[in-house]
């Protein structure tokens, strides 16, 4: 696997129901191949109900039905024999869990354990898989709070005597304490005020370069992506419609779904009109034939109603799923310049 830390390979993962005998299917990662570098900050955007969410749910393992994955795999390369954890075992799992690779879940801040100390919950979460115990752990976890501009007496709190911003460190605390080679993290800002998940921002950047971790995270906010990601990839209705380092994808987006969510990023002082994307996305239980994307499209033409387009490269590490990536302009020009983002 070489440079990569992770390689995702033609993936599908349905949801799949069964209410009174009638057999329901939810398409929610249909067919996505990427890959993460090592030291990677790889960001995944795309509005709701598009998958993003159970597409991270594989890449942690944390696969549990009615998700299912169909075919295809996501490997990872720690060093020893790559494991494919759409296949793995439990125990195959359990060894590569916190140590090497660990996920800041959705709303993880609520599902800190309201009746047990945050010093019960590192060990809950931590001492088996670090081999440590009693004060070898203890100063283990003191120091990593440390980093996190956290104070030792927080290991004495229930979760309600905390901030949210403190509690968002700590489940990031519970996800880095192991030093993992790859981190996943679903909307870790996204519950916070903008002081403080600029706060927690810099925070995960920072312990990401100090401990040469890989990243992937998951933000429908774009200001996000354009502080922290190395490389982003959009997805809509299931599929990776678009992938490119970030100031790429910002400055010269090769998809019309992109440069939609490009343009939408505030400015100060920019009144300029924005054209909104019409329509809704649709439904992954009965997704439209061809390019998902068309009916909402203004660049569609008849193919794009029966053939979907391929992830094709249109530049360095820069790959589009649109059957006219060369006519897509930014649709603000000038707008999505990295770094001047509100
Ligand atoms: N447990 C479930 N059972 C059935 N369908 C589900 C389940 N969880 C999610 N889905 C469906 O799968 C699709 C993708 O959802 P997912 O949560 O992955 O999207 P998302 O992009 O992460 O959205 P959000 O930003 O709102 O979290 C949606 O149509 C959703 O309704």
């Amino acid at each position: 696997m070489g440079d990569n830390i992770l390689e995702v390979e033609a993936l599908k993962a349905y949801y799949q129901m069964s209410y009174f005998g009638v057999n329901r299917e939810v398409r929610a990662v249909d067919g996505i191949t990427m890959n993460v570098k090592r030291r990677e900050v790889y960001g995944i955007a795309g509005e709701s109900s598009s998958g993003k969410t159970s597409f991270i749910k594989v890449l942690a393992a944390a696969i549990r039905p009615p998700l299912r994955v169909i075919a295809g795999s996501a490997t990872y390369d720690f060093g020893g024999k790559p494991t494919d954890v759409t296949v793995a075992t439990p125990a195959e799992i359990d060894a590569i869990r916190w140590r090497h690779l660990s996920y800041i879940m959705q709303g993880s801040m609520s599902t800190l354990n309201p009746v047990r100390r945050i010093g019960r919950i590192f060990e809950d979460f931590a001492a088996r898989p670090l081999g440590l115990s009693g004060s070898a752990f203890r100063q283990r976890v003191v120091e990593h709070l440390g980093h996190l501009k956290l104070p030792p007496s927080v290991l004495n709190a229930y979760p309600h005597e905390l901030s949210g911003g403190m509690r968002q460190r700590v489940t990031i605390g519970l996800a880095t304490v192991g030093k993992p080679d790859f981190i996943i993290a679903d909307e870790p800002t996204t519950a916070l005020d903008v002081v403080v998940q600029k706060d927690v921002l810099s925070l995960i950047k920072n312990l990401q370069t100090e401990m040469g971790s890989s990243i992937v995270f998951v933000t429908h906010d774009m200001s996000v992506h354009a502080n922290i990601a190395d490389r982003i990839g959009i997805i809509y209705a299931g599929r990776l419609v678009e992938e490119a380092p970030t100031r790429a994808l910002f400055t010269a987006p090769k998809h019309p779904y992109s440069a939609h969510l490009v343009a939408s990023l505030p400015r100060i002082g920019d009144t300029t009109q924005r054209p909104a994307l019409e329509g809704r996305p649709p439904s992954l239980a009965a997704p439209p034939a061809g390019c998902r994307f068309h009916p909402r499209c203004p660049l569609a033409i008849d193919k794009c109603k029966t053939e979907a387009p391929p992830l094709l490269a249109v530049g360095p590490d820069h790959r589009s799923a649109c059957w006219r990536a060369a006519d897509v302009e930014p649709l603000v020009p000038g707008h999505g310049r990295v770094g001047v983002t509100a």
